[in-house]
């Protein structure tokens, strides 16, 4: 669960929010909405932490993982695709590395055996031997093929860095999912498959988009931003909107 108090924000001497008071509960995907500047993608980096408010607080329970869509579609481009993909539930990527960095080791001490039984339980608490093939499984579905998993992200063209960035955010069930413009540089099939996907889901997901289609399809509640306030409301983007007029 994310809880928001009395949470103001102040950017470059601009009140962007003041004293919004919010819950978000699982089973509930909720779409951000606004005109344009209002700060919603802002709202999205103080929920992930990238950002802290000025006053009041976020909270997210302690062991809930956040995962959010990188738009940084670049920034990967010396990985392969399937360790771009891990690597969103990063602390399982950091478990495998420290494994397979033990196990390395020429002079494989007592010590060292002590510490790779803690990184195995940690390792099978978080489904880590099943890490490759979902993650295969995820891109499959995203038809990006088997064949391509090991290739560098460099070598993809852009639509597939695209799928593969939004692989690496659902990867791994995160509890909060946050999903800043989904659609933008997906093709018909893949926008159908994302709203299948998230119709199933049972954590959290928070959306901004502008893409008023994709929110009716997936959204069950919303978040308006408008003049530093955020109001919540039951349903998905044409019902708030038939409400308010
Ligand atoms: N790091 C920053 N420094 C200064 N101003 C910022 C910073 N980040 C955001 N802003 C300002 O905060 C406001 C909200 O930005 P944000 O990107 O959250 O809006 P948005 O609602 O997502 O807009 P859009 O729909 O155009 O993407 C804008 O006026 C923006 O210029």
């Amino acid at each position: 669960m994310i809880t928001i108090s009395e949470m103001g924000l102040q950017i470059s001497g601009k009140k962007l929010y003041d004293n919004v008071n919010l819950k978000f509960t699982p089973g509930n995907c909720y779409g951000v909405i606004g005109a344009n500047g209002a700060g919603k993608s802002t709202f999205l980096k103080l929920l992930d932490g990238r950002l802290s408010p000025s006053t009041g607080e976020v909270h997210v329970d302690k062991n809930e993982r956040i995962s959010s869509l990188s738009q940084d579609h670049y920034g990967f481009e010396d990985q392969t695709v399937m360790q771009t993909v891990i690597q969103g539930y990063q602390h399982l990527a950091d478990v495998m590395e420290a494994k397979d960095a033990l196990y390395a080791k020429a002079d494989f001490t007592e010590e060292d055996g002590i510490k790779a039984a803690d990184l195995e339980a940690e390792f099978a608490e978080m489904d880590g031997w099943n890490a490759e093939p979902d993650a295969s499984q995820l891109l499959q579905s995203l038809e990006i093929p088997e064949e391509m998993h090991q290739q560098l992200m460099s070598e993809l063209t852009e639509g597939q860095k695209v799928k593969v960035l939004l692989a690496r955010a659902l990867f791994g069930e995160p509890d909060i999912l946050l999903l800043d413009e989904p659609t933008n540089g997906l093709d018909v099939y893949t926008i159908n498959w994302l709203e299948n996907f998230l119709a199933d889901y049972s954590k959290i997901v928070i959306i901004v988009s502008h893409d008023r289609h994709f929110l009716n399809q997936t959204c069950t509640m919303m978040c308006d931003v408008d003049y530093g306030e955020i109001t919540m409301y039951v349903g998905n983007y044409d019902f708030g909107y038939n409400q308010a007029n």
